[in-house]
């Protein structure tokens, strides 16, 4: 497959690795210094577009990416206010975008027990429940979107929720989702119930970013010939 890689930084290197010795082909790899190159690529050059660039920078990227009919993978966070205007763009280019928060498989399962234990525990008032993420000192976005997604899963269940809030909050009435940046770290996400009695969690660490590159990855394999917007439950049997 020949792929164009949007951003070039911890994520885009990965994939590119991962891509390569899969035998894909990488038509460039675009950073932030050659962006307006984007424009001059079309659908014969590239089969697929990988996006992870910034929160400022993704929406146009996928835009771009809509507009010349060139199938689009986004895992860059932090940009989904603007979903309605970017949906109403693919509909109209009869376009690909597939987007997840998250595409390691490990946090997919993740996001689906969480949903189960969610509906089993808000029959239980006595347990509070709570969100915590802890990123890399370099991530630009919080909460993550990853625990906006987990966020989701908890709120469709506890529906005497309001929403969230981006806080160490204990408050029955609202979400606290509690962000840390500390160092290096990949991506720990946590959610806990809490009752007098004792405390139990969900508890995912990434270890590495091959994870989130190898799912990507799969997403750009499976999108090609596809129109609409997919997410990981199009593609994983969870
Ligand atoms: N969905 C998922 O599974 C994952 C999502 N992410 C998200 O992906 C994004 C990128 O993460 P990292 O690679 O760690 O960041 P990074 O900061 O290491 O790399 C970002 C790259 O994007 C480039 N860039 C910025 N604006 C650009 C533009 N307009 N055109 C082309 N390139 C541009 C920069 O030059 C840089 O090379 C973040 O939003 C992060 O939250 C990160 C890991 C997994
Ligand atoms: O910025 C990161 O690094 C990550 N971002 C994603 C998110 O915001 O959830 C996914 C992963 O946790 C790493």
């Amino acid at each position: 497959m020949r792929i164009l890689l949007i951003g070039y930084g911890k994520m885009g290197r990965t994939i590119e690795r991962l891509a390569l010795a899969k035998g894909h082909q990488i038509v460039a790899a675009l950073s932030v210094e050659d962006a307006s190159t984007l424009a001059s690529y079309t659908k014969d050059q590239v089969d697929v577009a990988i996006e992870f660039t910034s929160p400022d920078a993704a929406v146009s990227n996928i835009m771009t990416c809509l507009e010349k009919g060139i199938p689009v993978v986004c895992g860059t966070t932090g940009w989904l206010q603007h979903l309605p205007q970017v949906t109403a763009t693919c509909q109209q280019h009869n376009g690909a975008l597939f987007y997840a928060s998250n595409f390691s498989v490990g946090v997919n399962l993740f996001f689906h027990f969480n949903e189960y234990v969610a509906q089993k525990m808000q029959q239980y008032p006595e347990y509070g429940v709570q969100v915590k993420e802890i990123h890399h000192v370099h991530k630009l976005d919080q909460p993550s979107g990853t625990a906006l997604t987990i966020a989701e899963g908890i709120l469709k269940n506890y529906p005497d929720k309001q929403g969230w809030v981006n806080d160490k909050t204990t408050s029955p009435d609202i979400l606290g989702i509690e962000s840390e940046r500390e160092g290096e770290v990949v991506g720990t996400h946590v959610v806990q119930y809490t009752s007098p009695n004792d405390t139990f969690e969900l508890h995912h660490i990434a270890h590495s970013r091959e994870g989130f590159a190898a799912g990507a990855l799969l997403a750009a394999e499976w999108l090609p010939g596809k129109q609409g917007i997919f997410g990981m439950t199009d593609l994983l049997q969870l």
